[in-house]
């Protein structure tokens, strides 16, 4: 027995709206960035239909009105969700003031949203390596950065960011750096924490991002290589006695990482 029913004009209205927005996806149309005066934003663990959701941001977002545009530029593409949380960005730039930090790495730029973020609370001798594959990702950001002013704290590596870790390793700058921010694929997370943790210094911060991966982490299947890699890394930085750790239901879920 049904829960409640619907008037049948209602229920065909309904599915005929359902079609429609399918066949225009289908089309490439693209929706408007506000659904129901909720912003499109990324993955989040509190859903981004929840009223608490548009409660946090109207109550602690300050956004500087560059990253605001950049932001509403991103959500307008067609892998707008993988941006970061906006909020969560937020505490990345509140961390990385907090330590005074000179040297960060972001380890996934996609727009650049987050190195825009953290390049803007940086000191003007600062620097942010950032790291991607993909520079057409970049290259919509790229402008915005120059706008804000601090295109010349951005040291942008276009090639597998393993190896631009590996080239700083090689090039003498292991323990260096004050904050990573880890948030590319994610098969490769357990490298990319190993090779921070050397280029970190002690009493440094490494932020690893979708510790919670909307929720498989539950039950990570056994062909799902991305999850099974962020449940393990979840499992080791648990015993890992290298680092002091937090994780924050926070966007994705991230984890904070205090090096000893
Ligand atoms: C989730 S997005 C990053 C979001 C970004 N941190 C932000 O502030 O919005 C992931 C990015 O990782 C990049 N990526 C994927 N594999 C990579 C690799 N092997 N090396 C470097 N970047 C990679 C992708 O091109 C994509 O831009």
């Amino acid at each position: 027995m049904p829960l409640f029913s619907v008037p049948k004009e209602v229920a065909v209205g309904t599915a005929m709206l359902g079609v429609a927005f399918a066949t225009g996806l289908l089309a490439g149309k693209r929706y408007p960035s506000l659904v129901f005066g909720i912003p499109k934003s990324p993955r989040s663990i509190i859903g981004k239909s929840s009223p608490l959701w548009q409660y946090i941001l109207d109550h602690s977002l300050r956004e500087h009105p560059i990253l605001k545009k950049l932001r509403l530029l991103t959500a307008d593409h067609p892998w707008g969700r993988m941006m970061v949380s906006c909020d969560q960005a937020q505490l990345m730039a509140n961390l990385v003031k907090l330590i005074k930090a000179k040297k960060v790495i972001e380890i996934g730029v996609f727009t650049g949203y987050n190195t825009l973020n953290m390049a803007l609370v940086l000191p003007d001798n600062g620097r942010v390596v950032a790291c991607d594959i993909n520079e057409d990702y970049v290259k919509i950001g790229k402008p915005l950065w120059k706008e804000a002013g601090v295109e010349h704290k951005i040291d942008l590596r276009i090639k597998p960011a393993i190896q631009t870790l590996d080239e700083l390793l090689a090039g003498g700058e292991a323990e260096t750096f004050d904050f990573a921010f880890i948030d590319a694929d994610k098969e490769s997370c357990n490298e990319y924490y190993e090779k921070c943790l050397r280029l970190v210094k002690k009493g440094g911060i490494i932020a690893i991002d979708n510790v919670l991966w909307s929720g498989k982490v539950l039950k990570p299947r056994k062909d799902d290589l991305a999850t099974q890699s962020i449940h393990h890394l979840n499992e080791k930085l648990l015993r890992d006695a290298r680092v002091n750790i937090s994780m924050l239901p926070m966007g994705d879920g991230v984890t904070l990482a205090f090096k000893l």
